[in-house]
Order: C-alpha cells, then sequence, then structure tokens
C-alpha cells in the first residue's frame, strides 16, 4: 500500500510525518491518506481511492481544486514568471479589486494568514503606541508567539494550554478573554482600556470548531474599540470570501479598522493579507515606521491564482454564496435527521459553507468551555469512519468541515447514507 509506505517514511524525516500539526490525525485510529490529485470536490490517495473532500485545504479551495480557469491563468503566469522580488501588475490586480470589492483603502500581502495576524497586531501596536491584545478563548490565528494561549485548532486537537519554546514576556501583554461574553470584556477594558493596543477576534470562529459569535458581543467590541481608542481587528483568514464576499463584515454588519485575511485570497497557493483604512495602513514601513517585510510577498505565481480565484467568486457572487448555502443547509439538514434518528445528542453551528457537528448534551456550543465539553471520542469515531467510507472530513472537532461550490446533492446524500451506517 502506497499511502502507508510514504506515510513511514515521512516519519523519518519530517517530526510527526506532516509540515502542519493538524494533519497528523491525532486521536484517530488512522493514519492520513497521502494525497495525490484534487479534481473539483474530490481527492484521492495515493492508492487511487477517491474521497469528497469536506477539508478543502483546510479553507482555500471553495472552487474546488483545480479549477481549469484559475489553473490556465496561473499557468500562462508561469510562463513569463516565478519570483521577482519587485512590484508587478499582477499584485495591483489583486490589491485593487481586493480593496474595492471588499471596502477598505490599502492591502498589504503576506505570505500566510500567521503572518498577517501577527503584522496587524505590530501595525495597531505602533499606531496606538500601546502594547496590550486582546485575544478570546478558542480562536486560533496562526503560531506567532504573543497568539500561542488558550490558542484553537491544533492546540486545543493537542489539549495543549499553550505551546513550549514561548517565554513568559512573550504572552505577558495578551489578555485572555471568554468568547460572546460581552460582561467579561467589558470588565477587561474597565480595568485596561487605555493600554489596549487592539482586540483580535475570529468574528465567525472556525478553530474551536464553528462557532459564530453573536452579534451584540461584536457590537460591544466594536464600541468598546472606538471609545478606548484601540484597533479592532477582525481576524478573516477563514472567513473572508467564505461566508460572504466581504466576510463576517457583510453578515454582521460590523466594520473593523483592520481585517487579517488568507486562504481564499491566495486561491490555495501560500498567501496572507492584512487591509484597512489609509490612515492606519499608511503607519507601514516603507511610508511610516512599523516594519515588515517578506522576500515573497506578492509572488506573482501566487497573485494570479488569488486573482482568478476572487475574480470568478465576485463575477457571480449572488448566485455563488446563494449555492454554497443550499449545500451548506441541506448537510446541516441531512446530518441532524441522521444523528435524531440514532439518537446521538448533537449540536449542529454552521456559517454558510462552514460547518461542525459537536456531540454534545449541550444545548449550544457559544465558546471555548462548551466546546471542550463535547464527546471528542464520538468525534474522533465520526471522523474515522466517514474517512474510511471516501468522505474526507475533518479529523478534529476543533476544526471545520468545508463545502465547495463544486459539492452536490449526491455528495450530500453519500455522506447521510454512510453516516448512517456507523455503530457509535
Ligand atoms: C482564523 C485564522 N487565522 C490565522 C490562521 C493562520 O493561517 P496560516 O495557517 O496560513 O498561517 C488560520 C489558519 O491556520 C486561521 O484559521
Ligand atoms: N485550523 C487551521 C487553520 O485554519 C488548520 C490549518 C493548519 O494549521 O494546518
Amino acid at each position: 500500500m502506497r499511502n502507508e509506505m510514504i506515510f513511514n517514511e515521512s516519519l523519518k524525516y519530517m517530526p510527526g510525518g506532516v509540515n502542519s500539526p493538524v494533519r497528523a490525525f491525532k486521536g484517530l485510529n488512522i493514519n492520513p491518506p497521502v494525497l495525490k490529485k484534487g479534481k473539483g470536490q474530490f481527492v484521492y490517495d495515493e492508492d487511487g481511492k477517491k474521497y469528497v473532500d469536506y477539508v478543502g485545504a483546510w479553507g482555500p479551495m471553495i472552487l474546488g481544486h483545480c479549477d481549469e480557469e484559475v489553473l490556465e491563468f496561473v499557468k500562462q503566469t508561469l510562463e513569463n514568471s516565478i519570483a521577482f522580488g519587485a512590484p508587478t501588475e499582477l499584485e495591483l490586480k489583486l490589491a485593487s479589486l481586493v480593496c474595492e470589492t471588499i471596502g477598505v483603502d490599502m492591502i498589504r500581502f503576506v505570505n500566510s494568514g500567521t503572518e498577517a495576524t501577527m503584522s496587524a497586531v505590530r501595525l495597531a501596536r505602533g499606531y496606538t503606541n500601546r502594547s496590550l491584545i486582546v485575544k478570546f478563548m478558542g480562536c486560533y490565528h496562526g503560531h506567532y508567539d504573543g497568539f500561542l494561549v488558550s490558542a484553537g485548532s491544533g492546540v486545543l486537537t493537542q489539549g495543549i494550554p499553550g505551546s513550549s519554546g514561548v517565554p513568559l514576556d512573550s504572552i505577558k501583554n495578551t489578555i485572555i478573554a471568554e468568547y460572546n461574553d460581552i460582561e467579561g470584556i467589558k470588565k477587561i477594558f474597565e480595568s485596561y482600556g487605555d493600554d489596549i493596543a487592539c482586540v483580535l477576534v475570529e468574528p465567525i470562529a472556525g478553530n474551536m470548531g464553528v462557532v459564530p459569535s453573536k452579534r451584540e458581543f461584536l457590537m460591544e467590541l466594536r464600541r468598546l474599540c472606538t471609545n478606548y481608542g484601540a484597533i479592532l481587528i477582525f481576524d478573516e483568514v477563514m472567513t473572508g470570501f467564505r461566508v460572504a464576499y466581504k466576510g463576517a463584515r457583510e453578515i454582521y454588519g460590523v466594520e473593523a479598522d483592520i481585517v487579517t485575511l488568507g486562504k481564499i485570497i491566495g486561491g490555495g497557493l501560500p498567501c496572507g493579507a492584512y487591509a484597512g483604512r489609509r490612515e492606519i495602513m499608511e503607519n507601514l514601513s516603507p511610508i511610516g515606521p512599523v516594519y515588515q517585510a517578506g522576500t515573497m510577498s506578492g509572488n506573482p505565481v501566487v497573485m494570479a491564482a488569488g486573482y482568478a480565484t476572487l475574480k470568478k467568486i465576485y463575477d457571480s457572487k449572488k448566485s455563488f454564496y446563494d449555492r454554497l448555502e443550499k449545500t451548506g443547509l441541506l448537510l446541516e439538514e441531512s446530518l441532524r435527521k441522521v444523528l435524531n434518528k440514532k439518537g446521538l445528542p448533537h449540536v449542529i453551528n454552521r456559517a454558510g459553507s462552514m460547518l461542525t457537528v459537536f456531540f454534545t448534551t449541550q444545548d449550544r456550543v457559544e465558546n471555548y468551555s462548551h466546546a471542550k465539553k463535547c464527546n471528542i471520542n464520538i468525534y474522533n469515531k465520526f471522523a474515522e469512519e466517514m474517512i474510511k467510507m471516501g468522505n474526507y472530513v475533518s479529523p478534529s472537532q476543533f476544526e471545520a468541515l468545508f463545502i465547495s461550490i463544486k459539492h452536490t446533492e449526491e455528495d450530500i446524500e453519500k455522506f447521510v447514507e454512510d453516516l448512517d451506517k456507523i455503530n457509535f
């Protein structure tokens, strides 16, 4: 079996056999499939097994794998350019498209979501001349030292409070708050408000499983940041172009001062970005005093993939998100029907094409404490069996399941038929 052979060999050369911990399927009794090919909503492993893909490279593949138009534009670009480390028209094309369509003045491209959030926080600190940042339990903003406290995603999956190797000095300016807790954040501002540089939040969390915020919570964050002169950063690395074209800002009607982007903006190639008002963004070097740089930032091939992806979504905006909503709703309702039939208590949280099923007797999952109380063993059994039957779902409850524009009713039918076969 090539899957097994390659993965076992990988264990020798890469820690855990992977380049990002969530890929290692910790907690499941199966090895991760070693993937070879993706087309549309499907991925294929090294043994030729086909899966309906609900991971979508952890979010970017909203058009499905290897979309023809994206591929064509990337190929054309590759004929002339791999990297320059110089201005290109392609980065202008993507920058102007994003700024004009999501309503921000200026953008800076980087190479990952981590770089985007880390740099956005530096910019907020430089702009306000303050040090404290507020982050919420269960939210994940990448692996920058200052964010690795009560973080979501792989940190939660491994059940660790943070990360070894992070000096206390690096997190002493990070204040941790409970997600969706309005009274809690008010108290934090009452105590530290004048020293808070920024509040960093996933407006729809996807890294403790999907946990949407309450509108009043986001409105309170907006009010507090405005009143105390702090910067509100929406981390839309996952939700940008995913839950709506303008991300969660469009859904909630609440504005951030800086928005961080990643995943879809690079069309599946390594990319991140942070964007906001001119008055804030012009504090970045070379105009302003906040330094941030990158040899590969704005790479032409990445810009081409991002531009082709976003242009395609933007041109079919309404029907695009309507279709994702329809498929998402179908999955949610079908899932609920089967789990009710089986008598398995659960909560399903969904934001358009992002969804998590929590196995729990609680009636809602609204924060980190709720998410941690869910039955992880049942989730792991669900994930393991579904993957074995060719539904490539997230191997952890503390992640989202993603639907692409290519997923069909037949895919959802297969999903629920397979789920029905599992003996929990
Ligand atoms: C909300 C959010 N922010 C930041 C990141 C970090 O992005 P990256 O993995 O590209 O560094 C992720 C995903 O990992 C994310 O989901
Ligand atoms: N939850 C993470 C990002 O959204 C998953 C991706 C990773 O860390 O490899």
